[in-house]
């Protein structure tokens, strides 16, 4: 892992960086040299603090995940169930900035990339743009840092406070065996794009997200349906600018739409939920339900399932998704006992699983999550599980190669 020699201290806020590399090989001592850029700070004074790290690159493979969606879409919930995968719970920085957007456990570091906002709250007032928007983004910034991470090297990070709206000073980042980009724009630009391992898009339909918003800004915040739907238009033409045609490049789509079980529900508490995946991707097999390319339509209510009204029905079967080939998992409906998800887990296959029946323990031991007894919580612990036998293919492909170049 990289270790950190020297490093000034840092006194700007809402700064933009950037940066210069010496471009060295993996084993060798490598220098990072990134100025604060010319961006004014709050009180209206370009900061230029130099900042420098020292860094010798170690042996550690750095694999990124990227994680997208809107606000409030269950972006944490997911990375919760992905944390709890590799085990042990994720928190902030320690003794960092309380306001810290980011999420250490002993595997992973998720990073949020609203860290990588150049434009402030008062700044994207003043210029008419939302976070959406590229212009309120440092794409040149993320790309330096991710790829840094990615070959082990550390980086100071900029941290967006939502609390104040302001850029605050960076946080150290250390490389982590599994980085996890996660917000509105992994997979935009194209750089970033390319340094990912494994990406995938949360793609809550408008419905769905209106309610899900209802019942966090509504009940546990205080706001009114009108602000509600008042913010979710002001950002849908960005939105469907620049967020939402992402999930063209995900690995992993996973959609949730209401419930085909009822007819005209707008309730939203059904959901229909597809865990849409790409084929031909290195390291990761589609989860198949009873046989691999058959189209399966299931209906497992019966003597060892229980349903109430509407029912659960699970499909399965090759799709087509913006000109790629992919299997499809879907599941309409929900479970009234968890525990009895382990019959539908045991008739899917290409779970990568590491033990019968962990889906199930994953998803009891986090009942309380949102989502535990519907699709939502079913796939996202299934996109976990994957993540794990991804970031184990990867390394070991990686010692396998330096064996062979060490015998060669
Ligand atoms: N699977 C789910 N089923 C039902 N509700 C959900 C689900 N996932 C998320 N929600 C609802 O959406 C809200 C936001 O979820 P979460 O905090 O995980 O999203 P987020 O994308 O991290 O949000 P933000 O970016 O605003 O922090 C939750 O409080 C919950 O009300
Ligand atoms: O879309 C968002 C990502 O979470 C936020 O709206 C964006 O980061 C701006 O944050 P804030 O509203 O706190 O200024």
């Amino acid at each position: 892992m990289a270790t950190i020699s020297t490093a000034k201290p840092l006194n700007y806020t809402n700064s933009v960086f950037s940066s210069s590399r010496t471009s060295l090989g993996r084993h060798q001592e490598q220098v990072i040299f990134f100025t604060t850029g010319k961006q004014a700070s709050k009180r209206g004074k370009a900061s230029t603090t130099p900042w420098l790290i020292t860094c010798s690159a170690g042996d550690q493979q750095t694999v990124v995940i990227g994680l997208a969606a809107d606000s409030g879409c269950g972006k944490s919930t997911f990375m919760r169930r992905l944390t709890s995968v590799f085990g042990g719970a994720a928190k902030p920085p320690r003794g960092g900035n309380p306001d810290s957007n980011t999420l250490i456990s002993d595997t992973t570091t998720v990073i949020c990339l609203d860290d990588y906002h150049s434009l402030d709250r008062t700044g994207r007032k003043e210029k008419g743009v939302t976070a959406l928007d590229p212009r309120a983004n440092d794409f040149d910034l993320m790309y330096e840092q991710v790829k840094a991470l990615k070959d082990g090297i550390a980086v100071e990070k900029p941290i967006y406070n939502h609390v104040t709206g302001l850029l605050d000073p960076p946080e150290l980042i250390k490389p982590p065996k599994i980085l996890v980009i996660e917000g509105l724009h992994p997979m935009y630009d194209s750089r970033v794009r390319d340094l990912l391992d494994f990406s995938i898009y949360l793609d809550i339909s408008n419905e769905v997200k209106f309610a899900w918003k209802i019942q966090r800004d509504m009940a546990e915040r205080g706001h009114s349906l009108e602000s509600i739907k008042a913010s979710i238009e002001a950002r849908k033409p960005d939105f469907d600018a620049y967020i939402d045609p992402q999930k063209q490049f995900a690995d992993a789509v996973i959609e949730v739409l209401p419930t085909r079980l009822i007819p005209n529900d707008y309730e939203g508490k059904i959901l229909r939920v597809r865990l849409i995946m790409r084929e031909g991707i290195e390291h990761f097999n589609p989860v198949y339900l009873f046989d691999e390319g058959s189209t399966i339509s299931w209906i497992p209510c019966g003597r060892k399932l229980t349903c109430s009204y509407p029912g659960i029905r699970l499909s399965c079967g090759p799709e087509t998704y913006f000109g790629h080939e992919v299997t499809v998992l879907e599941m309409d409906g929900q479970f009234d006992k968890l525990d009895e998800l382990i019959y539908v887990e045991s008739h899917l296959s290409n779970i990568s699983t590491k033990f019968y029946g962990e889906i199930t323990q994953q998803i009891l031991e986090h009942s309380e999550f949102p989502g535990s007894n519907n699709g939502t919580g079913l796939f996202q612990t299934i996109i976990g599980l994957k993540i794990r036998d991804i970031y184990h293919q990867i390394i070991a492909s990686k010692q396998l190669s330096q064996t062979q170049s060490a015998k060669a």
